[in-house]
């Protein structure tokens, strides 16, 4: 019997992987052999960026990909031809960042909220990066900074402020990527390209290739990518998508993504309660005495609306 190894799937084009070796880190580059079915797949892509994967070495040196290791989770999207098939963005994500800022573009709490919402679905840690905080002097930014930050504690979301223009928080960033597979996302101008370069510079030119294609690709199957820090560790790069997955959500169920509001939800006088017009709702509650945020419990509103259009 031939020798099995194991790789990590690094870029994928189609029907050649990226791999690299996980004992020695050796680069190789493999292709799925024909035998490998996955069974009850549905995806279009049954190898994926951040799997881990069997091969074995063929006679011109590349790799047979002749399994795949059980994911810790994925994340899906549907597929851009509008079938039924989902297509599988990444695998084995450690842990999830939205770059957002408050001025210039301010980043919407609806679209941070979808994105929090995304990775409680994909039971990914998410953290928030508060880029541009140089900015934030005025009586009145620092008021809406003072509202954002008491929002996400409430909520129970690690915060880290960062200036990509200063150099603020960004060493902080850098010790939380390192050694980890990390999703990175975030609105146009917040900073993302910025403190990617602030965080590894080695990264900069292939972040703007990629961020480039995927714009242009628009009618093409997009694949992903994950680009290795120099200290160890991957970033997935993601453009600017409202949350960053494919999610079915239930109206009794929506609730589960909101740690801040699931934790009032028991006291509640009725076990479905959607904490929209029920009376006796803690939830409402608990915003009325600002133990809530306001735009939380309304981003969880919109989530259930935009639900309901969605499913006409
Ligand atoms: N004041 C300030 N400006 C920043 C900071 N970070 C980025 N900028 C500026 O914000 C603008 C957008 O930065 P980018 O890094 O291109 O933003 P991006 O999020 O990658 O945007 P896209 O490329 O559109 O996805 C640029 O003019 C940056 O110089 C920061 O921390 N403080
Ligand atoms: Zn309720």
């Amino acid at each position: 019997m031939e020798k099995r190894s194991t790789a990590l799937v690094i870029k994928s084009t189609g029907s050649w992987y990226a791999l690299r070796d996980v004992r020695s880190g050796r680069p190789l580059a493999g292709r799925i052999r024909g035998s490998l079915r996955l069974r009850g797949s549905r995806s279009t892509n049954p190898v994926v960026v951040g799997d881990r994967v069997e091969y074995e070495t063929t006679d011109d040196g590349t790799a047979a990909i002749v399994g795949v290791c059980p994911r810790s989770n994925y994340i899906i999207r549907r597929s851009p031809n509008l079938s039924k098939e989902s297509h599988i963005i990444a695998a084995n994500v450690d842990q999830a960042f939205l770059v957002v800022s408050l001025y210039r573009p301010a980043t919407n709490n609806e679209f941070i909220d979808r994105f929090l919402v995304t990775a409680e679905a994909y039971r990914v840690p998410a953290t928030l990066v508060l880029n541009k905080c140089d900015l934030y002097v005025t009586d009145e930014l620092r008021e809406i900074r003072a509202s954002f930050l008491h929002a996400y504690s409430l909520a129970g979301y690690e915060v880290l402020e960062t200036s990509a223009e200063r150099g603020d928080g960004v060493e902080a960033l850098k010790a939380r990527l390192t050694g980890k597979v990390s999703l990175l996302s975030g609105n146009s101008g917040v900073g993302k390209s910025s403190l990617i370069r602030a965080v590894d510079p080695s990264l900069d030119v292939r972040t703007g290739e990629v961020s480039a294609s995927s714009r242009r690709g628009k009618h093409t199957t997009t694949f992903s990518e994950m680009y290795p820090l120099e200290e160890g560790g991957y970033l997935i790069d993601t453009p600017g998508i409202k949350g960053f997955g494919l999610i079915d959500i239930a109206d009794d169920e929506a609730c589960r993504y909101f740690p801040d509001l699931l934790r009032h939800a028991s006291g509640c006088a009725y076990y479905n309660c959607t904490h929209t017009h029920e009376p006796s709702c803690a939830v409402k509650e608990a915003v009325a005495q600002g133990l809530i945020a306001p735009s939380r419990y309304e981003s969880y509103l919109k989530l259930l609306e935009d639900d309901k259009k969605y499913r006409k």
